[in-house]
């Protein structure tokens, strides 16, 4: 899957996946109003009201982009229709070939990893026969627990062929309050960057990035030069752009000379576009065209700071 990233980053020329974390609240009046007299005002109207939005956007920008990344809590609070959505839209992902990066972020120890692993990336056995459950291509991964909790992933990922990306330096604001302490004379996050290059070392795709990759948010740039150059082949997963404050400009650390080593999330920025003053014209009927809008600017932008 590495490999049909970096060849579809490739072919785009867009760095750049889609966050599909729908709120309730980014949903046009037109669509809820029809989910709820198809469902009523229920947790089934509600997921609904949330694929139907998630299958707009993706119709107006599959075209366009490599991957998306559907976050799974924005699901979860729907409950069991939630997480049927969550299914729905990976699969519907699929169906349009776009590469899916399930934004879980897990990690326990082993065992519960191991499960972890086989719900989102495996396959788990049902007597003689097996069966994907959320089925997506990456998955996000919280390695606070360390080696035996990460290494579940990468057993299941490797013969699938799948990876993940492991929180390294965080874009929020409190980030640093564990990630940035010292140890050893060294932030926190330039340890687990060197782990992240030990863990995916021996799990290399033939386009030169690991199985393994790494999230480092846009939010740090000068952090984020100084982890580029520490995992100079791992894939960065970039969060922080748009919504949380991050430009193109400050994304230029993240890239390798060759152009690649990146990819750039935006979440509310693209799905919720058509709420933002500059996206207004287009009006919550042509939400989805608003969208499609933003991950043009988005690729402009990017493409501008970056050469
Ligand atoms: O793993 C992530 O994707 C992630 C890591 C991080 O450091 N910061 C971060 O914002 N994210 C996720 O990236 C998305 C950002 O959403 P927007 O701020 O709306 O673009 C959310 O799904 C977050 O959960």
């Amino acid at each position: 899957m590495i490999d049909k990233l970096v060849e579809k980053i490739k072919k785009t020329k867009a760095p750049i996946e889609v966050g599909l974390d729908p709120m309730l609240s980014y949903v046009p009046e037109h669509i809820k109003e029809k989910a709820y007299k198809d469902f009523g005002e229920t947790l089934e109207g509600a997921a609904e009201a949330i694929w139907q939005f998630n299958k707009a956007i993706v119709d107006a920008t599959y075209d366009l982009i490599p991957a998306v990344k559907p976050q799974i809590a924005m699901y979860e609070q729907f409950g069991i229709p939630g997480l049927m959505a969550f299914k729905k839209t990976v699969d519907y992902c699929h169906s349009k070939d776009l590469i899916v990066i399930g934004d879980i972020k897990r990690g326990d120890i082993g065992s519960t990893s191991g499960a972890y692993a086989t719900g989102h990336l495996g396959k788990v056995m049902v007597g003689s026969k097996s069966y994907y459950g959320f089925d997506e291509d990456f998955v996000t991964i919280n390695p606070y627990m360390g080696t035996d909790s990460v290494q579940p992933f990468i057993d299941v990922a490797v013969p699938e062929k799948k990876g993940m990306f492991i929180l390294t330096k965080t874009s929020n604001p409190s980030s640093g309050e564990f990630q940035d302490q010292l140890v050893n004379g060294r932030p926190l996050y330039e340890l687990v960057a060197e782990k992240v290059v030990q863990w995916g070392e021996q799990h290399m795709g033939t386009c030169g990035y690991s199985y393994v990759g790494a999230v480092v948010g846009a939010t740090y740039p000068e952090m984020g030069a100084v982890l580029r150059k520490l995992m100079p082949k791992t894939y960065i997963l970039v969060p922080g752009y748009g919504a949380q404050g991050a430009k193109g400009s400050d994304l230029v650390n993240y890239f390798n000379e060759d152009g690649l080593g990146a990819i750039v999330n935006s979440s509310r920025g693209i799905i919720a576009a058509y709420k933002q003053e500059k996206y207004a014209k287009f009006g919550p009927e042509n939400f989805a065209d608003a969208s499609r809008q933003a991950v043009i600017d988005m690729r402009e932008d990017i493409g501008s700071a970056i050469g």
